[in-house]
């Protein structure tokens, strides 16, 4: 691997075609992610902040310029990519390890080892006990530990993670943050991680990009220092961190006004 980037987008442009209208979602924007990054994107509603996380899966071209991973422009989704969204889109007729034993057929695990690293991947996100339980028999941030499992299942190199916790509870979220920045830290994946929640960002990111109001373009750039490992529940209290908060904040207060 020589390629500077793991992830890169080199003056992306979408422009949507439809009847109504022709929104330009991202204005000539231009980042990369070295491997093992966890970049978090944050920006107000309507920024183009899913487009160019579709455009990194290789869901939706550019209009212009170029999206790449591992220095391949990303034409199309690949097994290297995990994508997860804030809504866990478990199969609900599937067990919880069944909708996670998904992501290890479709790596191409042996049936004989999926119940295995089922369980492994179970233990990790703490549903050890819910094995057998159906989806419709779980709690909101339990289904989405159940997803984030189904996606670790994958072990994608890449994550493309939109809102993932954004619909859960804000003590669930806490949990959740803390449990993934535990199992992240322990990997070499890459991460584009989308949130509305600049806290959320601060604490799991090593860099944010504050994107402004439609069309998106980056307006600022921003490495959290903050060291590692971290422990998201209780970074909220560190006078650092609360500088960056205000950094951040400053930065996108505007753009959420002229959203
Ligand atoms: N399939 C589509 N067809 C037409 N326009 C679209 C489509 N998807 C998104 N857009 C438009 O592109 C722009 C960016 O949308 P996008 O969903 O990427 O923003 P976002 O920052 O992720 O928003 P939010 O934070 O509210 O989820 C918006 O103006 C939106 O209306």
């Amino acid at each position: 691997m020589t390629e500077r980037y793991a992830l890169e987008a080199r003056h992306v442009t979408h422009q949507f075609d439809t009847a109504a209208a022709s929104p330009l979602a991202t204005d000539d924007v231009t980042f990369g992610v070295p491997r093992g990054q966890f970049l978090a994107i944050v920006g107000p509603s309507g920024c183009g902040k899913t487009t160019v996380l579709n455009m990194m899966a290789g869901l939706i071209r550019p209009t212009s310029g170029e999206v790449y991973r591992n220095g391949q422009p990303a034409v199309r989704v690949d097994r290297s990519v995990g994508y997860m969204f804030a809504r866990p889109g478990l199969m609900p007729w599937r067990t919880v390890s069944d909708n996670i034993k998904l992501g290890l057929e479709f790596r191409g695990v042996r049936r004989r080892t999926r119940a295995e690293e089922a369980d492994r991947l179970l233990v990790l996100v703490g549903l050890a006990n819910y094995r057998d339980a159906y989806p419709a028999e779980l709690s909101q941030g339990m289904r989405q530990r159940a997803a984030l499992a189904r996606t670790l299942a994958l072990d994608p190199e890449f994550l493309l993670m939109d809102e993932p916790f954004g619909a859960l509870d804000a003590q669930t979220k806490i949990l959740m943050q803390e449990e993934f920045t535990k199992v992240w830290e322990g990997t070499d994946k890459t991460v584009v991680f989308v949130t509305h929640d600049v806290s959320e960002a601060i604490a799991l990111a090593d860099r944010v990009l504050v994107f402004t109001a439609s069309p998106g373009r980056i307006k600022a750039e921003i490495d959290i220092g903050l060291p590692r490992p971290r422990h998201p529940d209780s970074l909220r209290f560190d006078a650092t961190y609360q500088k960056y908060f205000e950094r951040i904040w400053n930065e996108l207060r505007g753009e959420v006004i002229v959203s």
